[in-house]
């Protein structure tokens, strides 16, 4: 495969805000110049109430320019075709800043698109045989065999063989992860390559649903769905408007009543400049380019809405293994207690695991191995799975012994519902492995136990600083595990959570959450186990980690390609920044309208009233040139402030009144004060071009 079928998600440690404003390429400006031109099209321009009220004025004073007397009266053809032309290069420059925007999510799905190319894939049917087919042809459930070098050509599921998988075409990470049968690393993605050995897989996704055909759409922005914020804001602009074409409309039997005669087009260049057009015209761009910035982070957004709540999160729930740590618990010592061998135990051990998929038990054989233990028959024995409900896992034999191993209080409830005694050092010893952050897991031989199994996992690095990080943002972290209390206490030391809750089920860690958005709080989930897939859905921002397995990718709104927890400060920073943006954008808008009504009413008029020179506060030279400055005004903001729409707004931490004030102050006041200087610059402008 070659290296350009990275999917370029260029600088993913980039920190938001600190993107170059104007890192277009020219071959993306001309395509979006083209685009805001197709965008014309009234059937597109109705989606967005504003800017199509902004074509209708376009069209009637048109219409006024070819026939300047249709309405009666007769007016002047040239400045009809001035407003005309203005609008007509207000609405472009709003297509433009959509199209802007969206063409930045299209060069990345074209590079996503080259990596989900149609393979041939070894399909294996029951006789055992192979049988070649294309990857489109593959439907859910069907098993593949993936070998050194091939595409896998669909996702799904390792159900057997432990392969390195290349997965740089979706993570751009270039160093090959391990997938194996059982526990949260068995889930692979389409597009991605077999660097070594082969793995059989169940394919779990129907053509044209696969992780990276979602991925596709998202960045392509084709399922793009408006926000509940984006509907409330649009109502809001809608509502404006409406209001205003009702003053307009009202201004004419008024005039005409006091025998002031006002030119439609006047009428039309008074209604544009009073509409919200700056937000109406920059809304969707700002709400493209916020979940462009997201993917910017590696982090694949399935909804804007999730991003936006993303920006209000309260409580940060975390899964431990997998999640905090790397997940790869590995057997590091088999610790004897009650007086049995090491190598009694090690037996035990050996046997639990023997049907045991998941990294845990293979580990546990694998140590077993390394202390030369000859492994016992799986002939006729009955492998018990591990389940999050039971934390336990075995062997049952066809003598009728039973073999288990797992968490200690579930193994130590096992072992007393058979009349087995606990042996007098058990709990000491696991409080030690515990008390290192290790995992403690013990043994089993029917109503026996024999002893501890320390399974070691590592936390990722740079978690304390992280958490600090989302503390000082006012976010709680919650780690929530199934493992013991005095580990999960040990490892939420480490980490720097601000809290965790021990020995949770699955259903635990839906209940904490439902519990939390009870209190009103809104609640993000990281986690990468199938058992967490119920929280993640649950929660109203859920982040699974690219490793993690299919149901929990499935059920969050949200997928980490680098599998790192804390990313979710980034995406809750771009959240914060696009609410932030639209707010202060809208703001900014209605503050500039009012200046334009101030600075357009007197012009009117005086246009009908030429004895009125006091009204003229600005000094403006005519007024019809008052009139077109106001226009032109109104137009050149929008591409003016079209970085600010893509970049967003910088988010610095602080209170959310302190954030408020020193907005309202810049994009309120700001509005009203810039305005009179534009218009009076373009006037001046004007007065020496003609
Ligand atoms: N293969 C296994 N066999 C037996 N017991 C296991 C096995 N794997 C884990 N356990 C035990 O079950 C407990 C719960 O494991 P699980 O992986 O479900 O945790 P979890 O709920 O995902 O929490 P977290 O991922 O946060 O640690 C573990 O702490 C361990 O004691
Ligand atoms: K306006
Ligand atoms: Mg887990």
């Amino acid at each position: 495969m070659d290296t350009s079928n990275k999917a370029v998600i260029e600088n993913p440690v980039m920190l938001p805000g600190t993107e170059p404003a104007s890192g277009q390429r020219p071959s993306t400006i001309k395509k979006a110049i083209v685009e805001a031109f197709i965008k014309l099209n009234p059937a597109v321009m109705i989606k967005n109430p504003v800017m199509f009220t902004v074509e209708a004025g376009f069209f009637i004073t048109l219409i006024l320019t070819v026939f300047p007397g249709i309405f009666g009266e007769p007016s002047d053809r040239i400045y009809n075709g001035a407003v005309s032309m203005i609008l007509l290069v207000t609405i472009l420059f709003a297509n433009f800043a959509e199209a802007l925007a969206e063409g930045r999510g299209r060069a990345q799905a074209e590079s996503l698109k080259k990596s989900k190319r149609d393979v041939e894939a070894k399909l294996l049917v029951k006789d055992g045989s192979i049988v070649p087919v294309f990857s489109p042809e593959l439907r859910k459930g069907d098993i593949v065999l993936a070998e050194a070098n091939d595409i896998i050509p669909g996702d799904g599921e390792v159900i057997e063989g432990v392969a390195s998988v290349d997965e740089s075409a979706i993570t751009g990470e270039s160093a090959p992860v391990i997938k194996e049968a059982g526990g949260d690393f068995c889930s692979v993605t389409g597009g991605t390559r077999v660097a070594s050995d082969w793995i059989k897989i169940r394919i779990t996704a129907e053509p044209g649903e696969s992780f990276l055909d979602r991925m596709i759409s998202m960045v392509e922005g084709a399922k793009r769905k408006k926000t509940p914020n984006e509907i409330a804001l649009n109502t809001l602009l809608i509502s404006l408007t409406l209001i205003f074409i009702v003053v307009c409309a009202t201004l004419v039997p008024i005039g005409s009543y006091v025998d002031v005669h006002i030119p439609v087009s006047t009428l039309i260049a008074l209604l544009v400049c009073l509409i919200p057009t700056t937000i109406g015209g920059l809304l969707s761009a700002i709400g493209i380019a916020g979940m462009d910035r997201v993917t910017k982070f590696n982090v694949i957004a399935m909804s804007g809405k999730a991003v936006e709540a993303a920006g209000d999160i309260n409580t940060l729930i975390l899964d431990k293994t997998g999640t905090i740590t790397y997940g790869n618990r590995m057997a590091s010592e088999f610790i004897p207690c009650g007086g049995y061998s090491i190598g009694e135990l090690s037996e035990a051990a050996a046997e639990s695991s023997l049907h045991d998929e998941t990294p845990e038990g293979k580990s546990i054989i694998g140590l077993s191995k390394k202390l030369g233990e000859r492994l016992p028959t799986v002939k006729n024995s009955i492998g018990i799975e591990f389940k999050a409900e039971t934390r336990m896992s075995g062997t049952d034999f066809p003598d009728g012994r039973a073999v288990r191993k797992g968490a200690v209080d579930a193994v130590r409830r096992y072992v007393e519902s058979f009349g087995g005694t606990i042996p007098g050092d058990m709990d000491k010893l696991a409080e030690g492995i515990a008390r290192e952050g290790g995992t403690p897991l013990a043994v089993a031989d029917g109503n026996k136990i024999l002893g501890l199994v320390y399974l070691k996992d590592t936390v990722k690095p740079g978690m304390k600083e992280r958490f600090a990080e989302l503390r000082k943002m006012g976010i709680k972290t919650i780690m929530c595990t199934g493992d013991n209390p005095l580990t999960a206490a040990t490892i939420a030391r480490e980490a720097g959570v601000d809290d965790y809750i021990p020995e949770a089920r699955p259903e635990d860690k839906l209940e904490l959450i439902r519990r939390e958005q009870g209190e009103g709080k809104l609640v993000a989930m990281s986690g990468d186990g199938t058992n967490d897939a119920p929280a993640l859905a649950q929660a109203d921002v859920g982040v699974a980690m690219n490793s993690g397995t299919a149901a929990a990718k499935e059920a969050a709104n949200m997928v980490d390609l680098d599998s790192d927890p804390t990313k979710i400060i980034e995406v809750i920073a771009i959240g914060k920044q696009l609410l932030m943006t639209r707010g202060a954008l809208t703001t900014f808008s209605i503050a500039n309208d009012i200046a334009k009504y101030f600075a357009i009413i007197p012009a009117m008029l005086l246009l009908a009233i030429p004895e009125m020179e006091s009204l003229n506060l600005m000094g403006l030279e005519t007024p019809e040139s008052a009139i077109l400055s106001a226009l032109i005004f109104n137009a050149v903001i929008i591409p003016i402030l079209i970085p600010l729409a893509m970049k967003g707004i910088e988010y610095v931490p602080m209170s959310a009144t302190k954030l408020l004030r020193k907005n309202l102050l810049i994009y309120g006041l700001g509005g009203v004060v810039v305005p009179f200087a534009g218009i009076k610059l373009i006037d001046l402008a004007l007065a020496f071009v003609l």
